[in-house]
């Protein structure tokens, strides 16, 4: 269940990102969203049985009035409403501005968050509300099918987001954040969603000074965990081991964005209700598979984020191993989220350990084109000046199994390369029938209308 969850989470949230308008967001994909929050009928029930009812908003009584007051007061009448309070730790970094803030904003464009909800921006920069939405206004975009009304939309939208600043490891921090979201809440029975929006080393010191500090008292608590999840399998397990001192596993969504990128989310669909291509996907067929992964930026200020992490962990070991094992797994038996799960797991386990020799890494370096001057990784001020850090690195990756004995997966990614972004692949050639380059191309980054380009030709011959 929590697997369904979060792969939804992960596609709904994600691909509010693009600004292209194709990429619009499902309704068949948001059946099956973390936050279960259709306004409308309100069917599904939160992790605690508490039904998410639908709830009005109103403002109650002014802002001058002591808190108590106004929670008092208003929940004599609004005591059996319910109401969402979503915080965004790590406010005021890449993924929040580029990704979560848009993506929440798609969900009310589209009614899918109920009538009351709050935002809040949470992390260490000091700035005000009115800063906080500033910043993320310039990433809403309209890119929903219909944009009536988006600009009222996207004012309604930043009315709700609110901005507390403090430190990850302060209880009291969290302690001020509770007593601003009950201010929010108005009385009603809250739910309370923590996404975290942070560099992993401070997870557990948020989820600690949350859940003593500001978690739901009668309504449900959930956390999202972005990854890397730690930096190695023992620092894995033990951040699982600390975050289940505080939440129980029901609360923990753990999220890899790349599983809700539409043609990721196809791929098992290409291979199983495709008899074409089923038959052809063996080391009898296809000489190698590539996984790329291309930026044409490099961490621009990411620095205290990414430098402890490197390329490997940022992409390769998630987002590009979740790929690698969706593409080379056995037909699940069913394409439930646990079958999926146990059937990647099998192949993770075949897969042969890497020998250095197989591995190329680098870190790139500034330089000056056309008059332009490009900065090198160790420019960015968030960058140890003396960081060796890859921001590159090309593995090639076995597996032994029946099915893939000696086929070569391929995976290169890097940041600040020459190639542009969209240009994300998985690449499968036909052993046989290899005359020119391709014979499955499939662009992970582009909508869909033009990311699957297969030609029949080639692999028919
Ligand atoms: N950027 C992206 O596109 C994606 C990122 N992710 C994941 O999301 C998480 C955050 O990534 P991203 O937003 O890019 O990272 P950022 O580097 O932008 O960091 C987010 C915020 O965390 C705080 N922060 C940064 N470094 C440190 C540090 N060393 N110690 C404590 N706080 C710090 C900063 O806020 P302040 O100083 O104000 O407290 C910063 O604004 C990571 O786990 C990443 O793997 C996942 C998918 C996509
Ligand atoms: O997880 C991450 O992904 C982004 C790229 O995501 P995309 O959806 O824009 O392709 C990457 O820039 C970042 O370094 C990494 O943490």
């Amino acid at each position: 269940m929590a697997t369904c969850c979060f792969r939804a989470c992960s596609s709904l949230a994600f691909s509010a990102s693009s600004s292209k308008p194709e990429d619009s967001i499902s309704r068949r994909r948001m059946s099956c969203v973390l936050l279960p929050l259709q306004r409308r009928s309100f069917l599904m029930k939160s992790s605690n049985g508490h039904p998410l009812n639908a709830v009005s908003f109103q403002d109650g009584l002014s802002e001058n009035s002591p808190i108590e007051d106004r929670i008092g007061h208003l929940s004599e009448s609004k005591h059996n409403e319910t109401t969402i309070s979503i915080t965004v730790v790590g406010a005021s970094g890449d993924l929040a501005r580029k990704k979560i803030f848009p993506a929440l904003f798609a969900l009310f464009y589209e009614d899918w968050l109920p009538e009351h909800f709050t935002v809040f921006g949470y992390a260490r920069s000091k700035l005000t509300d009115e800063e906080l939405r500033n910043m993320i206004s310039g990433t809403l975009t309209c890119r929903i099918d219909k944009s009536e009304n988006c600009g009222d939309k996207m004012e309604q939208f930043l009315q709700r987001c609110f901005y507390h600043s403090g430190q990850y490891n302060s209880e009291d921090d969290f302690a001020e954040l509770d007593k601003k979201l009950k201010l929010k809440e108005e009385g009603r029975k809250p739910n309370r969603l923590f996404y975290l929006s942070i560099p992993p080393n401070v997870f557990v010191d948020v989820v600690r000074c949350a859940s003593r500090h500001a978690s739901s008292p009668t309504g449900w608590t959930r956390v999202i965990v972005e990854k890397p999840f730690g930096r190695d399998s023992d620092s894995s397990a033990e951040l699982t081991r600390c975050l289940k001192q505080y939440l129980s596993e029901d609360q923990i969504f753990r999220i890899d964005h790349y599983l809700g990128k539409e043609l990721v989310e196809n791929l098992s669909v290409l291979r199983f209700s495709n008899l074409v291509f089923e038959p052809l996907w063996s080391r009898q067929y296809i000489r190698n598979v590539q996984l790329i992964f291309s930026e044409d930026f490099g961490t621009e200020g990411r620095g205290g984020y990414f430098d402890s992490y490197g390329i490997i962990r940022d992409i390769m070991q998630n987002h590009l191993l979740q790929i690698l094992a969706l593409f080379a797994m056995e037909t699940p038996v069913s394409l439930d989220a646990e079958d999926i799960r146990n059937e990647k797991v099998k192949v993770l386990r075949s897969m042969r350990k890497l020998q250095l020799d197989d591995v190329v890494i680098g870190q790139y370096k500034g330089h000056t084109k056309g008059g332009k001057s490009f900065p090198g990784y160790t420019d960015d001020p968030t960058v140890p000046k003396n960081s060796l850090t890859p921001t590159f690195a090309a593995a090639a990756l076995f597996i032994d199994n029946v099915r893939w004995d000696g086929v070569p997966f391929l995976m290169k990614a890097g940041k600040a390369l020459h190639t542009r972004r969209d240009q994300s692949s998985v690449q499968a050639c036909s052993r046989v029938t290899c005359i020119s380059e391709h014979s499955v191309l499939i662009w992970i980054k582009q909508p869909m209308s033009s990311s699957f380009v297969c030609n029949l030709m080639k692999l028919f011959i």
